[in-house]
């Protein structure tokens, strides 16, 4: 049978990546082969667990294995596996477009990036798998056949525009890649890898714990006769070719943390969560008795693309008794942790376990209860032991570990101390809860926040104002999660969260009794005072809010909304609304500065001429500048926006003189 090579061209934002590649921006160029072995070592796994599924697969899998070949004359090297391989759709799907999700990202900060180290960095953040072997090739040679397929498939490209593909007849099943190397160029962090010494060293390096064999063929020279005892003296110059497992196969979860140095723990991660970064954290674990099983987990520095994607990769590699069984993203650990990556190898399990049996798994349960507990304290000994550390790892991590206060319930405490916030007096870094509570005016029992969309905004909002004033404390939550645990996660240590947006605000908690009598006799007066123009805003403005009272909260702004204890914040109903849930636009009260001079202004008015059609529209205003002020919505801009204009003219037109017009409203 023979077939004709077709060329295929590289989708544009493919070629933009092989153009790094073959550019070599990456300084670290070895690690092309840990990502060649670790695909293979993938694929052998997954044929193993396929032959285990599908008996009707007539695969050997008895000799499962990797072997690297080398040519030094032609100056190439192959990596090749018996594991899976790949059919035709597969090639031009995998490797043809590199169209994995998160990749138009990658192209899109790489354009942006100003200089190669900053490239390096993204590309260390994504990964680029098996495009990495344009680091060090020419040409990339594929020969593939899928397990079960008769005919195999060999790709071959030289990095520039195009790839081709043809029907590779003999092809063996599983996959070998060929690269066919540039000149060793050592300034360059390029070596010779053909030379048997330098892939020794790199599979020592970074493939060593890999648990099927990685092989090597070597020249040795031949035995001596029999008889012929270990004198040299006659040795023969012939030599034969032996073949050599250069990795030790151990699996690193097994030994104990004073057996593996950090960086085989770092290569082993890279392995097992397809990042290229250096983990944060290296947690290990060891349970004996009913359940036994050991975990091995790692806290990544940098969070992957693809952290608040659906379809994300998986976190958890599910061994049992050091057979790989699956990649786990959701039993093994909650969701909140998934950033988490490593292994779980459990010794009772069956090889045979499925998804739905680990759903239900007890055994499973009580391992994802220990792991959950074990990573939460962890945080929680970066946060005071490593500073520097825990603020990478809130950075990068943060957000995702904020879900579990609304998913798991009872780890509400631990996480909640393992958390950090932004807070009025954090600057623009952090403070953790205990450390809130420490500097806790005398008298105050709450912790107080205020959600909102950006710092910014928060501390700008007119809910600050009096809380400012007397010095208290604000955390300020500007991530979408914190809408979603603050209401409902009630306390800490015994302080109530409040919202300074919401309900009353006692801020007299350090004021001695005669100062908090004081301070009621005037609130009484004012609302007296005001009592009229108060109740006639209630009706003006019923559609809008709930009632119109005396702020204690404003210095400076003329006017607030204050939603009552339990109603949603603003922001929380326009996430459901972003959400497709039709929320309703929930009434608030609109709370009036009485110092103001608009607010004494409008007061004046109204007592001078309760009906004047003026009024009317100076209420609507207030209640709009006080939506806008605290980062809201309108809900119909342009009218407010009329109403201003109107507004505006009738300020500046010289009495009596205000232009006649129709306003539709
Ligand atoms: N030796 C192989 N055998 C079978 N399939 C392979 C092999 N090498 C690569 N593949 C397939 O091609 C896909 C793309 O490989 P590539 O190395 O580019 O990315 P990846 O392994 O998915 O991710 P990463 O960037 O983390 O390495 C793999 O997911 C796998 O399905």
């Amino acid at each position: 049978m023979s077939s004709q090579a077709e060329t295929f061209e590289f989708q544009a934002q493919t070629q933009q990546l092989l153009d790094l590649m073959v550019h070599s921006v990456y300084s670290n160029k070895d690690s092309f082969l840990r990502e060649l072995i670790s695909n293979s070592s993938d694929a052998l796994d997954k044929l193993r667990i396929e032959s285990l599924q599908d008996k009707d697969l007539d695969v050997d899998t008895s000799n499962l294995h990797i072997m690297l070949d080398t040519n030094e004359e032609l100056r190439t090297l192959t990596v090749a596996d018996n594991g899976i391989g790949m059919s035709r759709d597969d090639v031009i799907g995998l490797i043809g477009t590199l169209a994995r999700s998160g990749t138009g990202e990658l192209r899109q900060k790489l354009a942006q990036a100003k200089d190669a180290a900053a490239s390096e960095e993204l590309i260390g953040q994504f990964g680029i798998g098996f495009y990495s072997t344009f680091m060090v090739a020419d040409t990339v040679t594929l020969v593939t056949k899928r397990a079960g397929e008769s005919v195999g498939t060999r790709w071959q490209s030289t990095g520039g525009g195009t790839y081709t593909i043809e029907e590779a007849p003999d092809a063996p099943q599983g996959t070998s890649v060929t690269l066919h190397l540039k000149p060793a160029d050592d300034e360059n962090h390029l070596y010779d890898y053909t030379s048997e010494h330098k892939l020794r060293e790199l599979v020592k390096r970074y493939s060593d714990f890999i648990s099927w064999p990685i092989r090597i063929e070597v020249e040795k020279p031949a035995p001596k006769p029999a008889d012929d005892d270990e004198s040299e003296s006659d040795a023969t110059p012939e030599t034969i070719t032996e073949i050599q497992t250069i990795n030790s196969r151990k699996a690193l979860w097994a030994k104990t943390r004073d057996e593996v140095s950090d960086e085989e723990y770092a290569d082993f991660y890279r392995h097992v969560s397809h990042a290229w970064d250096t983990p944060l954290e290296i947690i290990t674990l060891k349970a004996e008795g009913t359940f036994e099983y050991q975990a091995l987990l790692f806290i990544p520095s940098q969070a992957p693309f693809d952290l608040f994607m659906r379809e994300r990769s998986g976190g958890i590699h599910l061994y049992v008794k050091r057979v790989f069984i699956m990649e786990d993203s959701e039993n093994l650990l909650p969701e909140y942790l998934r950033f988490v990556k490593g292994v779980v190898d459990a010794a009772d399990l069956s090889l045979n376990v499925s998804r739905e049996i680990l759903q239900q798994d007890r055994q499973i349960r009580a391992i994802r209860r220990r792991l959950t507990k074990k990573v939460i304290s962890t945080v929680t000994d970066l946060q005071s032991s490593r500073p520097d550390d825990y603020k990478t790892f809130w950075t990068q991590f943060g957000r995702v570990f904020k879900e579990g206060l609304v998913n798991d319930p009872d780890n509400k405490d631990a996480i909640l101390k393992a958390s950090s916030f932004e807070s009025t007096t954090s600057d623009d870094g952090f403070t953790t809860l205990d450390e809130y509570i420490s500097r806790m005016k005398s008298g105050q029992d709450v912790i107080y926040y205020m959600t909102g969309e950006s710092r910014t905004q928060i501390e700008n909002s007119p809910h600050m104002e009096a809380l400012r004033a007397k010095g208290f404390e604000v955390l300020l939550l500007s991530d979408p999660v914190d809408e979603m645990w603050v209401d409902s996660v009630g306390d800490y240590s015994d302080h109530r969260f409040q919202s300074i947006a919401k309900g009353a605000v006692d801020l007299d908690a350090g004021d001695t009794e005669d100062e908090k009598k004081a301070a009621d006799e005037a609130q009484a007066k004012r609302n007296e005072e005001f009592a009229d123009l108060l109740t006639w805003l209630g009706t003006a403005l019923s559609d809008d809010i709930t009632e119109a009272r005396i702020s204690t909260r404003l210095t400076e702004s003329a006017a607030v909304l204050v939603g009552d204890a339990f109603s949603m914040s603003p922001q929380l109903e326009k996430l459901y609304r972003a959400s497709g849930q039709p929320i309703p636009r929930s009434k608030r009260a609109l709370e009036l500065n009485p110092d103001h001079p608009l607010v004494v202004a409008l007061r004046a008015a109204h007592a001078a001429d309760a009906d004047a059609a003026e009024l009317v529209d100076s209420a609507k205003l207030v209640y709009g500048m006080a939506l806008i002020a605290e980062g809201g919505e309108l809900e119909d801009p342009a009218a407010f926006a009329r109403l201003l204009a109107d507004s505006l003219t009738r300020a500046l037109a010289p009495e009596g003189d205000a232009p006649e017009q129709d306003t539709e409203q």
